[in-house]
């Protein structure tokens, strides 16, 4: 099989329940225990018509139906930044929609106070207040998970946290948690990368309906996408290093493209900003300019077959990366909000930018001086600054069945159903705001 490798060029800065064996790290005997039992699963499948011939048989699937159910939940997952605005929808996918969960560990900065509900379920939901940047604290979380999904990150393109903190978080917390696997043999990684280390570029390259080979010339000074194009590239790298037990640590990366739904921090705050303008948005953006989006929901669901098929795809899957996509529509970031802003009552004010692009350009440079002038006082972080302006004002979209090729992905969610969630979602802030 073709190992396939990403199209981008240049340096980082610059429902399916398959059964089957599960390569469990350090425990070679449950490997041996599975393959046998997946011959019994089909001498028991075989013999079935035969039901009523022999107590024998009989024996044979009740045995067949115990060990079933021992094997169903037996995986320990660990989610860093489960407590995010992603991590929530996936820790809740992972609980809806993988049957072989044991315990699910949620590693954070900050525990949501929603984790208290999960606590009640079958599956041992394990909430761990942590900081990736502390290998030790990242070590003494992994050890004994299978899996491990790794978004825990510092999201800042508006200048809240410094370059350092931003690579401290994003780089040494994914170095740490790669290095964890290797010590405690964790033996499944999956990286949530971003479509932002990729592009745009800092030239405005258009990356139009692209794909995970489309030639793209991945050059980056922001320290956000530098830092996920680090992380990203660390990952990959390790993937093939053997942990604890000698078996291959197997890793992949996936790449959302922006992402929207409920809990979407910045949607809420543009929803705000148009309250306080009066229920009017004003167009910044020429509608032309297209923008990638996908649903949480279909992201989430993304993350958790990804780690599924990680484990029965291993050579197929290693060192890969896949953008995130369903089927939402090709828009401009503005045009794309209004879906859900427009059913809220506000209003995007004309056809065309209203201000030319260069004097947007001078108040997102304003901006960013005001920033700077005021940071020993107090933390200005406007939405538009020039990283902002220019990333909203460059065409970038994807268009790719990777994922559907390498592990059966299809969107859990059409668009409709997205559009409609994340309305219902904006509604209910709405009136508890009034
Ligand atoms: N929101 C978006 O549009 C996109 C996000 N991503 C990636 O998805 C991941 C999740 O992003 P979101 O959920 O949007 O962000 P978020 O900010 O809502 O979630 C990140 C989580 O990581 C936690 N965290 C931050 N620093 C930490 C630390 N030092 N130790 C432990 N936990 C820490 C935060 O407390 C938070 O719960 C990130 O890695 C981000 O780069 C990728 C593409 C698009
Ligand atoms: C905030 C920007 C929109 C500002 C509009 C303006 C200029 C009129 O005020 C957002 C435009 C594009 C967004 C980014 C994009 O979706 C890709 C991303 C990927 C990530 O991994 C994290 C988030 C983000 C950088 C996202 C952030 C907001 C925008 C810059």
């Amino acid at each position: 099989m073709p190992v396939e490798r990403s199209g981008h060029q240049g340096g980082p800065c610059g429902k399916s329940r398959r059964g089957g064996v599960e390569a469990v790290p350090g425990m070679a005997r449950r490997e041996e225990q599975a393959e046998g039992d997946n011959h019994l699963s089909l001498a028991g499948n075989e013999r079935r018509p035969a039901l009523v011939a022999s107590l024998g048989t009989l024996g044979l699937w009740l045995q067949q139906d115990m060990a079933d159910s021992a094997q169903a939940q037996k995986l320990v997952y660990l989610v860093t930044g489960g407590c995010g605005f992603l991590g929530e929808h996936v820790v809740r996918m992972l609980l809806q929609q993988e049957p072989r969960l044991r315990e699910l560990r949620i590693f954070d900065l900050h525990l949501g106070p929603w984790l208290e509900e999960l606590k009640t379920g079958p599956v041992q939901v394990t909430a761990i207040q942590g900081d990736v940047t502390q290998a030790h604290e990242v070590a003494a979380a992994m050890a004994g998970a299978h899996v491990v999904i790794h978004m825990a990150g510092l999201v800042d393109v508006f200048g809240r946290a410094s370059p350092e903190t931003i690579h401290a978080v994003n780089v040494q917390g994914t170095k740490n948690v790669i290095e964890a696997c290797v010590q405690t043999g964790t033996q499944f990684l999956v990286y949530t990368s971003s479509m932002e280390v990729v592009g745009p570029n800092i030239k405005g390259h258009p990356f139009y309906r692209g794909n995970e080979d489309t030639p793209y010339e991945a050059v980056h000074r922001h320290p956000y996408p530098c830092s996920k194009a680090l992380a990203e590239q660390l990952v990959l790298e390790a993937n093939g290093r053997k942990v604890r037990g000698g078996l291959p640590l197997v890793t992949c990366a996936l790449r959302p493209t922006g992402i929207y739904g409920e809990g979407h921090q910045i949607m809420r705050d543009i929803y705000h900003q148009g309250l306080r303008l009066g229920g009017r948005l004003f167009r910044a953006i020429p509608a032309s300019v297209e923008h990638g989006r996908v649903y949480v929901g279909n992201v989430a669901w993304m993350h958790v077959l990804v780690a599924r098929e990680l484990q029965q795809r291993a050579a197929l899957m290693g060192g890969q990366v896949y953008f995130c996509y369903d089927k939402s529509p090709y828009k401009s970031y503005e045009d794309f909000n209004m879906e859900f802003l427009g059913p809220c009552g506000l209003r995007l004010v004309g056809t065309r930018p209203l201000l030319p692009y260069w004097l947007l350009m001078l108040l997102a440079a304003l901006n960013a001086l005001l920033q700077w002038l005021l940071r020993p006082l107090l933390l200005y972080a406007p939405l538009l600054n020039p990283y902002t302006l220019a990333m909203a004002n460059t065409t970038f979209t994807v268009s790719t069945n990777k994922a559907q090729r390498h592990f059966g992905y299809e969107p859990l969610f059409s668009w409709e159903e997205s559009r409609t969630r994340t309305i219902r979602w904006m509604q209910t802030m709405d009136s508890s705001a009034q």
